[in-house]
């Protein structure tokens, strides 16, 4: 069996992005306006503050009008839902982000729902989840992750995903559930599997597409994999790596990728797989929100 195709997430983000900043130049070039977006980070977690940095720095590469909040770790709820709200009335930010996970004081589904809908660029807002559960994905803004997800199998296999046996591993509301959506929509015959499924290498067995979201290290192992199948891989897992030198670590995915590259007909690594699409749809979802709050008709879907 040959090797299993590199899905290139970073060179396809890249790709993105930059149609991005040409939509958002048109965009001032006709309206004078800028899409706003605005990052709120609550705590000091190493790895959530490098996301709100490189989705900042991405925002003003697009030419948008970038905002970050960085809050202390013991800010109360009240105040985390008193900054949302101000920024819910900003007329100049047009997408709100909320870094997750919160620290654990503070209702992580209380300070979600009360971002205006229409300002929701995460996606986790309980009308844009019913929108897109209820097939209205080009009236929802689509959780980034999962939309990546999407960009990168279409980018791969090409528009048509119709009939296909897809495999979601992982049932979370940021990945599992809004990518299983997705692929519905797309007219793929969807399986959710998760910590409680019987037979799960059988059930990845039977999968021309699997996205893989359970955040635990290569756990999928190759032989489980189709021959052929595309693999997602969602799960950015650090493990230790003495071999890097004392206390280093390395990033694995969910998939044990040595194993599955010799299996899948393609396959995304990590780092350098979904991870930077997230960014990118960010992008893609602030300049649709920008879009929608200005009265201006959506443009061409990008997935
Ligand atoms: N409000 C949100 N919080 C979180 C989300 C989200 O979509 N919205 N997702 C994750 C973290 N995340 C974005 O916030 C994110 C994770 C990973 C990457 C990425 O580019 N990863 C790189 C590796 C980077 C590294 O070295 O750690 C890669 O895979 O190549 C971007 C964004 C949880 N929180």
């Amino acid at each position: 069996m040959p090797q299993a195709q590199i899905i290139d997430g970073k060179a396809i983000a890249e790709s993105v992005r930059q149609e991005i900043t040409n939509r958002a130049a048109k965009l001032l070039e006709t309206s004078g306006k800028r899409p706003g977006l605005a990052v709120v980070l609550v705590g000091e977690d190493p790895a959530s503050q490098v996301y709100v940095r490189n989705k900042d720095r991405a925002a003003e590469a697009c030419g948008f009008h970038s905002v970050k909040h960085t809050l202390g770790a013991e800010t109360s709820e009240a105040d985390v839902l008193a900054l949302v709200e101000q920024l819910n009335n900003d007329p100049e930010i047009h997408g709100i982000l909320v870094q997750l996970p919160l620290p654990g004081h503070i209702d992580e589904s209380k300070v979600l729902r009360l971002i205006r809908p229409e300002k929701d660029v995460d996606g986790f807002h309980p009308v844009n989840v019913g929108l897109l559960t209820a097939g209205e994905r080009d009236s929802a803004l689509v959780p980034c992750t999962p939309a990546g997800s999407l960009v990168l199998l279409k980018r791969t296999l090409g528009d048509t995903l119709s009939g296909k046996n897809a495999v979601v591993i992982g049932r979370s509301n940021i990945v599992g559930k809004p990518m299983a959506s997705l692929l519905l929509q797309e007219s793929c015959t969807v399986t959710i599997a998760h910590s409680r499924t019987r037979d799960l290498p059988d059930v990845v067995r039977a999968a021309d597409i699997v996205v893989a979201a359970v955040g635990r290290p290569e756990m999928i192992k190759g032989d489980w994999i189709k021959p052929g199948a595309t693999v997602i891989d969602v799960g950015i897992n650090r493990i230790p790596a003495p071999e890097l030198g004392e206390g280093k670590n390395r990033l694995v995915g969910d998939v044990a990728f040595n194993e599955a590259v010799d299996h899948a007909g393609a396959i995304t690594p990590v780092p350098g797989g979904v991870g930077p699409m997230t960014i990118a749809m960010l992008m893609v979802n602030t300049l649709t929100a920008a879009r929608r709050l200005l009265g201006l008709p959506d443009e061409e879907p990008l997935f």
